[in-house]
């Protein structure tokens, strides 16, 4: 694969405020108002490769504005730091880091601690008015307004090295490969990359992008440079932890939401459909191939009453070559990734199309009259 990533470092500039298009031609088209904003502070985007053939029916050409992924400083390295300390202060006193968080995030538990629990830490990103700067940036980058972005979660996880002195088994060293519950979301640096070796983001759709900018590295892992620097990106696009080998990386993370007035439906239910299917790729190969690829005898008598001896309850199960061929990872990641790529092609509807018939809250409650109703006679 010889596709290149798009780099683009944004110094503070004079560009017009015009407002940002949905799908920008080359990321050099998102505005960097807010950038300035930011105290000028660097930003740095990778675009992810195409992986699906161009399709006419498609919302948006590629590369849509969610194949960008941003890495931009949120907080100064001493805000980062009191942050961390705050978070570490906290994790000591309560454990929160000792074991994954399996009830609040059930598949992919990490040890971590939401922000509201840690008043510190809450206060000082108040004051900070760190959700400002975030929403703000999510705003300008991928074109949605400041009010349809809401958190579905904001904590602080902790990666710590497996080593020989370290006898917690249930501390966490990676995340495996996951999409969040979130369309958007980000994971910011808290502590220095000095304090730690390996870690850091990984894109599946960037592992075989050449290394650059000593941001981006092998086997697509993005390593901020500093503390305080965020990644921001689609929470639908397949990423993971990277495995940290010493040391320790602490990191702010949290799940955006974008109101369901900006979403196309039905986008994210085909993707998973598909998600799915690929899923049980291997289930299916393996009951196959314990059959001796042969086929075999349905047994669906225990879904029936009576007459479990029809043809219809005892049906054959012929072995398909079908079933072999797709149970081949690389087509398997394949197919990921370019239900992945459709998705982040035709998931948010460009502005003009956003309805405004947002549900204001306000509840009409129907007039029943309870003592009238028969019932209660
Ligand atoms: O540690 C990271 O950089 C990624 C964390 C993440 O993806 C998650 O918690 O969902
Ligand atoms: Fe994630």
């Amino acid at each position: 694969l010889s596709f290149t990533p798009t780099i683009i470092s944004c110094q503070p500039t004079t560009t017009t405020t015009s407002p940002s298009p949905l799908f920008a031609s080359s990321v050099n088209d998102v505005t960097s108002e807010s950038i300035q904003e930011l105290n000028g502070r660097e930003r740095i985007t990778i675009t992810l490769p195409p992986f699906a053939a161009m399709n006419q029916r498609d919302a948006c050409q590629y590369p849509s504005v969610l194949h960008h992924l941003h890495i931009q400083s949120l907080l100064s390295q001493e805000e980062a730091s009191k942050a961390c300390q705050m978070a570490h202060d906290f994790a000591a006193s309560t454990g929160r880091w000792l074991k994954p968080d399996s009830e609040r995030h059930q598949s992919y538990a990490t040890c971590d601690f939401p922000v509201e629990d840690c008043e510190t830490l809450q206060d000082f990103l108040d004051e900070v008015d760190f959700d400002g700067r975030l929403f703000k940036s999510l705003s300008d980058l991928y074109n949605i307004e400041m009010e349809d972005l809401s958190y579905l979660d904001l904590f602080v996880a902790h990666y710590q090295a497996k080593t020989d002195n370290n006898d917690n088994p249930q501390i966490m060293d990676r995340l495996e490969a996951h999409r969040d519950g979130s369309i958007l979301a980000f994971s910011l640096l808290l502590n220095s990359p000095d304090d730690f070796e390996g870690g850091g983001t990984f894109y599946e759709a960037l592992r075989d992008v050449p290394p650059s900018f000593g941001v981006l590295h092998a086997g697509g892992t993005i390593r901020p440079q500093k503390a305080g620097d965020a990644v921001m990106h689609c929470g639908k696009i397949l990423h993971g932890a990277d495995v940290v080998t010493s040391g320790s990386r602490t990191v702010l993370v949290g799940f955006v939401d974008v109101s369901e007035r900006c979403q196309r439906p039905g986008v994210l239910s085909e993707a998973c459909k598909e998600w799915g299917r690929v899923d049980v790729v291997k289930y299916r190969f393996e009951r196959q191939e314990s059959k001796g690829h042969q086929g075999w005898l349905s047994n669906n008598s225990k879904f029936f009453h009576g007459d479990a001896s029809s043809s219809a309850v005892k049906g054959f199960l012929p072995a398909l070559q079908g079933v072999i061929r797709r149970n081949n990872p690389e087509l398997c990641r394949r197919r990921r990734l370019e239900a992945e790529d459709v998705l982040l092609r035709n998931i948010l509807l460009p502005s003009e199309e956003r309805s405004n018939d947002v549900f204001d809250g306000d509840i009409s409650i129907l007039d029943i009259n309870f003592e009238d109703d028969p019932s209660e006679a």
